[in-house]
């Protein structure tokens, strides 16, 4: 696991954006072997989009030959409904880059088989090998896409139960009325996401403390389905100061040092 200390909200956009910004590069993606993307949405990628349609915007990346798949979505809402995460993704980066609109994967919570789109998301997925990068955030109690406590570490994409903390965590978006937020969700399982070969987690905010410490610090466990990224090759976590409020100094102290000696931690 690869830990990226960093000062505030925009520098870790900023700093995923290059990230993905190198990725794609270097993979040199063609309309034959495209870059393959996976997404979240939420409050705390905004930055990262925003830095990422930035260097879009400078010329520094092309999204042509890159094909994205986003983690989740809510069951039942139209997808011009102003918080679904298709309007989402729409609103806040795809209608902003050259994104091709049929290289986009959103899961569709509309579908009269819930089931069968969900096998048809993890189909798509294995259609393109792997996906190369996945982007994700973390919930409060550290579930990660909408695979909440208790979430097999095995699971597929598939409909899951909001809890009731994620139904609050979101009313935010919704009038602050929990009663608005759907309560099902499709979502790519926890083996899904660590199927890609690099996953990338952004964490901001004093909020998000007790998760990273989980991520880092705790030991695998389904309640707090982060946990899972120690079993990956391949995880980055770029935080924020104050989502590393209740690492150990000497935790912090180890990965800050290996970064800025430019060693990683793989
Ligand atoms: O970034 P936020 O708004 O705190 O959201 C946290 C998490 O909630 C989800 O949107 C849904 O579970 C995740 O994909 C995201 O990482």
């Amino acid at each position: 696991m690869r830990l990226i200390p960093l000062n505030s909200s925009p520098e870790v956009g900023q700093w995923a954006a290059r990230y993905i910004v190198d990725a794609i590069n270097k993979f040199a993606p063609t309309a034959e072997r495209p870059f393959v993307l996976g997404l979240p949405t939420g409050g705390t990628p905004l930055t990262a989009y925003k830095a990422l349609i930035a260097l879009y915007n400078a010329g520094e990346v092309s999204f042509a030959n890159v094909v994205t798949f986003n983690m989740d979505e809510y069951v039942g809402l139209e997808p011009s409904h102003p918080e679904s995460y298709y309007s989402f993704m729409h609103n806040n980066f795809f209608s902003h880059v050259d994104i091709q609109e049929q290289n986009i994967n959103l899961l569709n919570g509309l579908a009269e088989d819930l089931e069968a789109e969900c096998q048809r998301f993890e189909d798509k997925i294995k259609s393109y090998g792997q996906i190369n990068l996945f982007m994700g955030g973390v919930g409060v109690d550290g579930h990660i896409a909408f695979n909440e406590p208790g979430s097999s570490l095995s699971s597929r994409t598939r409909v899951k139960t909001l809890t009731p903390d994620t139904l609050i965590a979101n009313s935010r978006f919704f009038d602050n009325d929990i009663n608005q937020v759907p309560k099902l969700a499709l979502t790519i399982g926890v083996a899904t996401l660590l199927d890609a070969k690099e996953v990338l987690i952004l964490i901001t905010g004093h909020n998000k403390a007790q998760a990273l410490q989980a991520a880092v610090e705790g030991s695998v466990n389904h309640l707090w389905t982060v946990t899972a990224l120690q079993l990956h090759q391949k995880a980055i976590l770029a935080c924020d100061a104050p989502s590393t409020m209740e690492l150990k100094v000497k935790t912090l102290k180890y990965f800050s040092e290996l970064e800025a000696e430019n060693i990683g931690n793989l």
